[in-house]
């Protein structure tokens, strides 16, 4: 497997700002997890600009074309905001975006999307997949709008089962009739890691967690 420089920069970046940690987590999907990505922990101006960064420039590799931008709720939308700024800045690409609020709210502007209403070819912009729970209830906020949904990107792909056999992601694919663009996957990481030394004492315990969810898909 082929690691690209910009991988192994992204790798770099999340390990020195502790976004990439190792431990023991529990997961939304309740599995137990030897690793965690936090997104959360890119809490500066220039971090999440750099993060922005590594986004607009997978969503430019993909080719995925979009008419605009959507971040779920929590963590998708500082993620978004900052891959719209980032697309703008690196790219010269202005694409409208959106995010949503867990709750509707009845006052005000009401409702529960804030910013661009969505319409025509929506990109999901998320933070992880692991079991596809979440990009899934997302797909149905851009659906139940009348929208279309372009493709997802992520930061990492943890290449986990998904609800039957197949990896989350390939079962998104599938059912969704998208490409998932990842900037990295739970391999990737793991090839850093053994061709580095870096966090050498965790590698049995995240070769066991792959060996429980990983597929072959
Ligand atoms: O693929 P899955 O098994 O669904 O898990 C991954 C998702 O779960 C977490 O979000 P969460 O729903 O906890 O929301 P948050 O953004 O508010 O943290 C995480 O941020 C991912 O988006
Ligand atoms: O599956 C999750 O809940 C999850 C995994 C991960 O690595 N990071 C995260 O924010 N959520």
């Amino acid at each position: 497997m082929t690691l690209l420089a910009h991988q192994r920069e992204f790798i770099t970046f999340a390990l020195e700002h502790q976004v990439l940690r190792f431990g023991d987590f529990t997961l939304k999907s309740g599995r137990r997890s030897p690793y965690f990505f936090n997104a959360g922990q890119f809490d500066t101006g220039a971090t999440l600009a750099g993060l922005g960064r590594f986004y607009a420039a997978a969503i430019e590799a993909s080719g995925t074309g979009a008419d605009m931008l959507f971040g779920p709720a929590y963590k998708g939308i500082p993620l978004v905001a900052a891959t719209a700024v980032q697309l703008f800045e690196a790219h010269g690409r202005d694409l409208p975006w959106a995010f949503n609020r867990k709750e509707a709210k009845d006052h005000g502007e009401g409702g529960s999307i804030v910013g661009r209403p969505l319409a025509g070819r929506v990109l999901l912009v998320d933070d992880v997949i692991t079991a596809g729970t979440a990009v899934r209830e997302a797909v149905g906020i851009v659906r139940d709008a009348g929208a279309e949904l372009a493709g997802i990107v992520v930061a990492i792909d943890r290449q986990e089962r998904g609800q039957g056999e197949l990896s989350a992601i390939g079962e998104v694919e599938r059912d969704l009739g998208v490409t998932v663009t990842a900037i990295v996957t739970l391999d990737q990481v793991v090839q850093h890691l053994r061709e580095t030394g870096l966090h050498a004492e965790h590698l049995p315990a995240l070769e066991t967690y792959r060996a429980t969810y990983a597929t072959g898909s």
